[in-house]
């Protein structure tokens, strides 16, 4: 027994009769097109596809076997009629379709009538129906679509029905000829109806026009069919869904169309194969339009699907067909499936008539009739099987319909309970809209609350620091002001400091003046008359009043240790510059004067800058040399000048001078006078320790300049508009000693006035030593013995001491030296020559630095010896100063009595005290020879103890 064949789960049990059936669990576009909103509503669905069989009766070759028993039928209809049973030789399977007909029990006509007419009927009032013949090679295909001329096939009935030639029907045996023959004679009864009749071909996938070309006549109204029969099919192109220039056959005759058609049906390529005498090799379809309906019926007749084997086709060409036509039929068995099954993609476009047929299954207005053509052949069982699965599956194929869209319809119910749940929704929603409002305020509640307590946070800070910056400016006000008193204070007591020195300095000025004023007029009383004319006298009276001063001996007691200076000025004092002193020729002590003073002058005219230093000369050999010859020419000049009137350190034998003055040059004289020098000699070297009394004095008094330039305010040497401040230093304190010693020398009184000119060398140390002499027998107990000589001296009589030292023969012109001092060539100083001196050669350079110190400018006084004159020497300590002779310097220019003195100056570093608001008082003393007398300055306060010092190292 077969198993059954499985159907669909709603099959319509007849033909007509289109239930309602559930959706398939196959949901494809071609069955959803609009989906129900409610799964439980029940689905308006539709079975575009009805699948009847056709049971072609056995052919007469079977039923005639004369032979043995006829051949069995392997069909048969079971159940209401719409099962077929497939017997097999084990058992038979069920397939249940829309309709099941048996040629031997049904002609075409009732077939036609039962299964076909309907739809015809449907087409006529503006349906579209697509009726497909399928089935295997002879099974009836051709035979139900063309008929025979006994029965007329289904396109002869349809146009019959359509065009209302097919009333009686009663003839269901006539052919298509002769259904043309009794149209003819019945000449229609359709004048409302008129249809256009398309025949085409598919032949290996290739689209043919029967009509084109075929030789058609007849009454029928026919458009552009062409005469004759000879012309070759037309090939159409396929556009889209539909053939493009395809001809067609209009009317509204029946039978002349029916002849029309079964005339170019005959052009249908058909061939003998061994299951039909006339296969047909290709695919036909009619198409007939209802225009005036919008009806249309396809009529398509497949090739048989029949396998090449089982066609017996042989050869290349053949197989080639073969597998053409059946690839139609697999391209519509593969659409049918991919319908059934609800896939997404239906391959219409495998084939050309699939491609045509597609419209078929797609418009919902389009019904499919399938008729499965099979043969009740028992050899032709697995065929007729093979047809029925495949028309079971095409059964399967739905159509839901259109449904309302939810716009159109809605469910109350449904609606309302959407709403409500809409409703639910939209208050959970703002709900929670709410709960984040509320959320969020509280945020920006939190916020604001932050940013108030930041504010007032910063207005806190602001006013911290507003405080404390008032706090910072009052302390930095108050430490300002606190720095500010504290150096007033200091600057106060400084001052005060200053002005109570500045007033005992005054004082002690005062108090020596006044005492120098009681001893020159003591001495103006004691001495002569002479004296008292002069300047000096009152100098006289200042060293008795020194000598009376108790405080003056005190202090001066207090430096009586300073043997070294006292040794210094010893050893210097005649060494130094030497000048004769020169006296008038006539009278004793003015002519003198006048000779000094005309000395001085001239001299001051001739040695602005050069008198015992001279000019400068750069490092050049040459410039040395022409230096050196310049200074020896100007120290020849010098001694000329000085043989004139003054003179120079010469031997007195070969000064000259002594034939120069006549009457006075007497042996007696001579010895007298030298007598008298060395006795002032011996008593310089007798008191040379007081000098430091003397110093003290000088310091009390301010210093010597102090005291020089106001002697020199009175003294009558001051004469004329000459500047005195051009006067070398020698002179001026020659002059100075000499005016303050009251120093009055008469021609009288001393040698002949020649030989003193000549012989009485008076260097300023020697009047120094005078000084200091005069000073010192004033102030010690030698005061008087000293005074007696020193008026021997001055009077008549020079000591013999001192006329010994001084006398020619003990001043060799071979101990002395020229020194040629120098600075130290330095960005700031050229190195250039600065003066020359002359010194003993016995001199060491602590003298040699008391004569450069009187003639340099008190900011110049520091500087330091190089010993070898270069740049590169090594310089002296000062404590050395004392022990290096001058002999030690290098010799200048190859000359044996010429040394360099290279001087290296000290920089001192100067501090203003940056709390003194005043400006610094400047030690501006006229040590210089260009400084102004009349420049007196107090030093600095800080320096008051050095420049006292080094005013005393004169
Ligand atoms: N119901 C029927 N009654 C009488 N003869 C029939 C019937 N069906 C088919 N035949 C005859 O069988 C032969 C083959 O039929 P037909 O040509 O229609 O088969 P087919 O399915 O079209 O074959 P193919 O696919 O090869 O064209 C024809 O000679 C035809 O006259």
């Amino acid at each position: 027994m077969a198993p059954p064949t499985p159907s669909p789960r709603s099959a319509p049990t007849t033909p007509h009769h289109h239930s309602k059936a559930t959706p398939t669990p196959h949901h494809s576009k071609h069955r959803l097109h609009f989906p129900s909103p409610n799964p439980k509503a029940p689905a308006a669905t539709d079975h575009p596809v009805e699948v009847i069989g056709l049971i072609r009766n056995l052919p007469a070759d079977l039923r005639k076997d004369e032979d043995g028993p006829a051949a069995c039928s392997v069909l048969e209809i079971s159940g209401d009629g719409r099962s077929l049973r497939v017997r097999a030789d084990v058992g038979y399977r069920d397939f249940t379709l829309d309709g099941v007909s048996m040629s031997e029990h049904e002609d075409l006509e009732a077939f036609y009538r039962r299964f076909v007419a309907s739809r015809v009927e449907g087409v006529r009032l503006g349906a579209k129906c697509t009726i497909i013949m399928y089935g295997p090679t002879g099974s009836g295909k051709s035979h139900a679509t063309f008929g025979c001329p006994k029965q007329p096939g289904i396109v002869y009935r349809a146009l019959r029905d359509i065009l209302g030639e097919g009333r009686d029907g009663s003839d269901g045996s006539s052919t298509g000829a002769a259904a043309s023959a009794n149209d003819d004679e019945d000449g229609g009864f359709g004048p409302g109806f008129f249809v256009h009749v398309a025949v085409l071909e598919i032949y290996n996938e290739e689209i043919y026009d029967l009509l084109s070309g075929a030789s058609i006549g007849g009454a029928g109204h026919t458009v552009g069919l062409p005469k004759g029969n000879s012309t070759p099919k037309v090939r159409l192109e396929v556009l889209g869904k539909r053939v493009k220039n395809a001809r067609y056959i209009s009317g509204n005759e029946a039978g002349k169309i029916t002849r029309e058609v079964a005339k170019v049906e005959k052009r249908r390529i058909v061939k003998s194969t061994r299951c039909n005498e006339r296969s047909s090799r290709s695919h036909c379809m009619i198409i007939l339009d209802v225009p005036s309906v919008g009806g249309r019926l396809m009529l398509v007749d497949m090739a048989g699907s029949e396998n090449i084997e089982a066609a017996g086709q042989t050869g290349l060409e053949a197989k080639m067909q073969t597998a053409k036509i059946n690839q139609g039929n697999i391209a519509l068995k593969r659409v049918v499936e991919s319908i059934a099954n609800g896939d997404s993609h239906v391959p219409f476009r495998d084939s050309k008539l699939t491609m045509l047929l597609q419209d078929s299954f797609e418009d919902d207005k389009s019904k499919i009739l399938m008729i499965l053509c099979a043969s009740p052949d028992p050899k032709e069982t697995h065929k007729t099987i093979s047809t029925l699965e495949y028309g079971a599956k095409a059964k399967c194929i739905i159509r839901v319909t259109r449904m309302p869209t939810p716009k159109e319809k809605v469910d109350p119910e449904e609606s309302s309970l959407l709403l409500k749940s809409r409703i639910v929704a939209m208050n959970q929603v703002m709900y929670k809209l709410q709960m984040e409002n509320k959320l969020k305020e509280k945020e920006c509640d939190d916020a604001r609350k932050e940013l108030l307590q930041k504010d007032a946070e910063l207005a806190k800070l602001g006013a911290r620091l507003q405080l404390i910056e008032e706090r910072e400016s009052e302390v930095e006000e108050a430490e300002i002001n606190l720095t500010v008193d504290e150096r007033t204070k200091t600057l106060k007591l400084e001052l005060m400091k200053m002005e109570e020195i500045m007033l005992q300095q005054q004082a002690e000025l005062t108090m020596l003046k006044r005492r120098l004023e009681e001893v020159e007029l003591g001495r103006g009383k004691a001495g002569e008359d002479t004296l008292h004319d002069m300047d000096g006298g009152r100098f006289m009276k200042r060293l008795e009043t020194y000598a009376g001063d108790p405080g003056m001996v005190k202090s001066m007691d207090l430096d009586m240790g300073d043997q070294q200076d006292s040794y210094d000025v010893k050893e210097i004092r005649e060494d130094s510059y030497r000048h004769i002193i020169s006296y008038p020729k006539q009278s004793p002590l003015d002519a003198c004067l006048s000779d000094f003073e005309e000395d001085a002058d001239s001299s001051v005219l001739r040695f602005p800058e050069k008198v015992s230093l001279s000019t400068v000369f750069e490092g050049d050999e040459e410039d040395i040399e022409s230096t050196e010859d310049e200074v020896d020419k100007e120290v020849v000049e010098e001694n000329m000048s000085h043989a004139r009137g003054i003179g120079c350190l010469m031997p007195f034998e070969d000064s000259g001078l002594n034939d120069d003055h006549d009457g006075c040059g007497s042996d007696s004289k001579k010895k007298q006078v030298g007598a008298e020098i060395n006795s002032i000699k011996n008593t310089i070297d007798a008191i040379s320790a007081r000098r430091t009394c003397v110093q003290n004095i000088f310091r009390l008094c301010g210093n010597h300049r102090e005291l020089s330039q106001q002697v020199k305010v009175s003294s009558p040497l001051k004469r004329g508009n000459q500047d005195e401040n051009r006067r070398p230093s020698s002179l001026m304190l020659g002059e100075e000693y000499e005016s303050k010693l009251g120093l009055r020398l008469e021609q009288s009184q001393l040698a002949p006035q020649g030989k003193l000119l000549s012989e009485s060398i008076v260097t300023e140390s020697a009047v120094s030593t005078l000084l200091v002499t005069f000073a010192s027998l004033e102030l010690g107990d030698e005061q008087k013995s000293a005074d007696q000589r020193l008026k021997r001296c001055v009077s008549s009589e020079p000591p013999k001491d001192l006329m010994e030292n001084c006398s020619p023969g003990k001043v060799d012109a071979d101990d002395i030296v020229n020194i040629y001092v120098k600075w130290e060539a330095s960005k700031e100083i050229s190195g250039s020559l600065i003066r020359k001196l002359k010194v003993l050669r016995d001199s060491t350079l602590a003298d040699l630095r008391k004569l450069i110190d009187i003639n340099l400018e008190e900011d110049n006084k520091k500087f330091t010896f190089l010993l070898l004159g270069d740049p590169s020497g090594a310089p002296v300590a000062k404590e050395k100063e004392a022990r290096t002779r001058v002999n030690e310097l290098p010799i200048c220019n190859n000359q044996l009595n010429g040394r360099v003195a290279c001087l290296r100056p000290v920089k001192k570093a100067v501090q203003k005290p940056d709390h003194v608001p005043f400006g610094s008082l400047e030690n501006t003393l006229p040590l210089g020879l260009n400084s102004p007398p009349s420049q007196v300055v107090l030093p600095k306060v800080s320096q008051i103890n050095t420049n006292y010092v080094t005013g005393l190292q004169v």
